[in-house]
């Protein structure tokens, strides 16, 4: 097999535009039009090389999946698992499907306050030393960026075989007043199931037999109301600048 230098990735992925986006920041806000209809928008942040966002949605027609990767190598190997899935349809590319190369960090600027209605964090870096906590991907400083992205009915649905991270979230959750729901310490204590979609890790660690934990967090509109009261009364923050402390008294008089 002759492997791509990063010049050949580039190029391969600027012969996809439209289906790989490459300036997702210019989307912001304008998703929805990119898909040309107003479904739900789900996103897998991390979704390394692609096989849970493509199968989901070959099989959620009705919904459409961004999936997020910040290295252009998995964004191409995820655009060919891709068409691998979608295979027995004959589309030139999975309608309901976009692959964006981004940073997660940078989430903000990518999509419009409100425009998504999940977010799937599938096995994310767990980044299991105290002193990267920071890092990972359910810390309160991403946890402020996702409530502010998602809807009315917004979920965060998280799976990983790491105990370090799975009780760091679910702390992180609580702590922002968030409801969660459908908590597995062992998602396939039962055996293969069909409905579930597996990603490539998911497949690795359960074929090695290491149990993954699974939960679903409810960011409504209600959490999310109460978080920012929740706030307000803690650090004196603005309910509708998460972040920003209360002006001066004096000033407010
Ligand atoms: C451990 S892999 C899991 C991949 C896939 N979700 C799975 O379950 O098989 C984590 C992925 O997250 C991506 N990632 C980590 N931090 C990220 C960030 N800040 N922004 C975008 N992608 C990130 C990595 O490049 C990697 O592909």
């Amino acid at each position: 097999m002759r492997l791509r230098g990063r010049k050949g990735i580039r190029e391969s992925l600027e012969e996809q535009q439209g289906f790989v986006v490459l300036d997702p920041r210019s989307y912001k806000g304008k998703w929805s039009s990119l898909f040309g209809n107003d479904r739900p928008i789900y996103v897998e942040f991390g979704m390394g090389k692609g096989q849970f966002i493509s199968q989901m949605s070959y099989r959620n027609p009705d919904i459409n999946f961004i999936g997020i990767d910040m290295y252009d190598e998995l964004i191409r190997r995820a655009s060919e698992k891709a068409k691998l899935a979608w295979a027995e349809r004959e589309v030139e590319y999975p309608p309901n499907l976009r692959l964006a190369l981004a940073n997660v960090e940078y989430a903000e600027e990518v999509f419009a306050p409100g425009e998504l209605e999940r977010i799937f964090l599938n096995f994310s870096d767990p980044w299991p030393k105290a002193r990267h906590a920071r890092r990972r991907l359910t810390h309160p400083r991403f946890l402020d960026k996702y409530c502010g992205l998602l809807n009315d009915n917004g979920e965060i649905h998280l799976k990983t075989d790491s105990q370090t991270l799975f009780e760091f979230s679910l702390n992180s959750f609580a702590d922002y007043g968030l409801q969660m729901t459908n908590i597995s310490l062992n998602l396939h204590r039962e055996g293969p199931n069909e409905e579930h979609v597996m990603t490539e890790y998911e497949t690795k660690f359960v074929g090695q037999g290491i149990n993954i934990h699974r939960c679903e967090v409810i960011v409504g509109k209600e959490a999310l109301s109460r978080y920012q009261k929740q706030r307000l009364d803690k650090y004196g923050l603005r309910p509708d600048k998460p972040g920003q402390p209360e002006e001066a008294s004096s000033e407010r008089a």
